[in-house]
């Protein structure tokens, strides 16, 4: 499942390369961080609107506009998604309730 997102993130590399005419990606890129910022915000919104209705298709598509915006804010910081996946590798097993204790003892 995360060859998908590793995949995707490779294209969203190649795009800092592209022409912002013909790629969507790129000219998210040369619009900078307020835009892609501005377009997270929204898919944020729309995917709690989706929740909020309960309608589960429009759950799945707002949530995949999240999520690949939230990828583009990687890349666009160079960050690899590899660093997502096993931070919530570290996390597995590990209640919430239990990591936000830890948190506050310190
Ligand atoms: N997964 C996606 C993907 N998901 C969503 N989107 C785009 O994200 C935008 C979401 O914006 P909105 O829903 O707000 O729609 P909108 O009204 O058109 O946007 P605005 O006018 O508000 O700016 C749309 O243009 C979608 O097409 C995506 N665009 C690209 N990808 C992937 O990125 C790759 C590279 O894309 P390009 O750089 O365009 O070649 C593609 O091959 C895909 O794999």
């Amino acid at each position: 499942m995360s060859d998908t997102l590793q995949k995707l993130m490779q294209v969203l590399n190649q795009r800092k390369n592209a022409d912002a005419e013909s790629s969507y990606v790129a000219s998210l890129y040369t619009a900078g961080t307020d835009k892609i910022l501005k377009k997270l915000g929204e898919e944020a919104t729309e995917t709690i609107i989706a929740g909020k209705a309960g309608d589960k298709d429009q759950i799945v598509y707002e949530t995949a506009d999240l999520w690949f915006h939230s990828m583009v804010l990687l890349a666009h910081n160079d960050i690899d998604v590899d660093n997502v996946l096993k931070e919530l590798d570290r996390r597995f097993g590990l209640s919430g309730h239990d990591e936000k204790a830890s948190r506050s003892k310190k």
